[in-house]
């Protein structure tokens, strides 16, 4: 099946020459630290030497519901999902007050909120999948259809915003529970326990944390067969936001835009990227490390490291927008500062 077609790596020849560049520049070698690598990386995916300006970034965030949110596993009510969308809209959540900031646009779309979002505009509900997801400890996610469907609308929406100029984009997530099913996402691509990848979320207390381990572990040995498969992964697994968000991921690797990644829905949809698209994780780069165990974990296994680490767990792409003032900084060093050898 060609989705799981391998995706070539940003090109090596440019990533050399975009090394070589950093160890010219007017600093002491090594001296510009992360951000150095960074502007390599993003040298190497723009496939230019030296970088251009980082100025179109896009961010997009799939929303959906989930079934296990019913469950006792979230410190909210899945009510906060549609009031969120609206809230996005309006342009007052966290992430808008940071994208706003940093001239980065973004884009909400429900593909499985549990509530019609009456009055809100068509285009927001265009490729809505279902209403909510099964709760993925007593029965599946979704359909393989279901699963079909939102990676595919994944990949259209990544297409539109590549075609509207996007250099780099992001995914950022809403859903009430969603934490769960990345966490679950994470632990079956990475043959882990539910012990070790289950976090707090938006904040559950010592019990509530027990009984999600308990949740996402009994999700893992419903479904361990059928685990192998990426696509079957994301259906017993995950939901149409998640499946959504990896065909974006995907998508955009297969199109050599690289990808800025945000907390643990983000980093567990990049997860499910890199095994529908192998070697998509090479055009990702990771924003921040979220306070969620499966996100380092995850990162990890992915080879990334994050740019920040400020204890952020909000996801939305929050921490991913937060970071872009650095990797827009790291291309601009690598393309304005002088080279050491022009000075003498
Ligand atoms: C007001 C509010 C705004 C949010 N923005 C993102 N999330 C984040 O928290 C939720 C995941 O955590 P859990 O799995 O514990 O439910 C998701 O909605 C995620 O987008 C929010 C959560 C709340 C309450
Ligand atoms: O890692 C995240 O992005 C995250 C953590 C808690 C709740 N929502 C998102």
């Amino acid at each position: 099946m060609s989705r799981y077609e391998a995706v070539s790596a940003p090109s090596e020849v440019v990533r050399a020459a975009a090394a070589e560049r950093l160890a010219g520049l007017a600093t002491p070698p090594g001296a510009l630290g992360r951000l150095g690598d960074l502007a390599v990386w993003i040298a190497a995916t723009q496939s230019m030497v030296p970088p251009a300006p980082v100025t179109h970034v896009r961010t997009v965030i799939f929303a959906g519901d989930h079934g296990v949110s019913d469950h006792g596993v979230s410190a909210f009510p899945k009510a906060i999902t549609p009031a969120m969308v609206r809230t996005f809209l309006m342009g007052k959540a966290g992430v808008s007050v940071l994208a706003a900031q940093h001239g980065v646009s973004v884009r909400v779309l429900d593909l499985g909120v549990d509530d019609d979002l009456e009055g809100v505009a068509p285009e927001v509900t265009r490729f809505k999948v279902r209403r909510g997801s099964g709760a993925i400890h007593l029965e599946d996610a979704l359909t393989t259809d279901e699963t079909l469907q939102a990676i595919a609308a994944g990949e259209t929406i990544a297409a539109e915003e590549i075609a509207a100029g996007a250099q780099l984009l992001i995914s950022g997530d809403m859903g009430i529970g969603n934490t769960t099913p990345a966490a679950a996402l994470i632990a079956a691509s990475l043959s882990l326990p539910a012990m070790e990848v289950t976090g707090r979320g938006t904040g559950i207390d010592e019990s509530a944390l027990a009984h999600k381990m308990a949740v996402v572990q009994q999700a893992l040995d419903r479904t361990r067969e059928r685990t192998g498969d990426p696509i079957d992964t994301l259906t017993a697994l995950g939901s149409a936001d998640l499946a959504a968000a990896a065909g974006f991921m995907a998508a955009a690797a297969r199109a050599g835009v690289p990808v800025l990644l945000d907390g643990v829905i983000s980093v567990a949809a990049a997860v499910m990227a890199d095994r529908l698209a192998p070697g998509a994780a090479a055009w990702f780069a990771a924003g921040h490390r979220s306070t969620e165990p499966a996100q380092t974990l995850a990162l990890d296994k992915l080879g990334l490291e994050p740019i920040l680490d400020v204890g952020m767990r909000l996801g939305e792409g929050s921490g991913a927008v937060a970071a872009v003032p650095l990797v827009r900084s790291a291309a601009l060093l690598l393309s304005d500062v002088a080279l050491l050898a022009d000075l003498m």
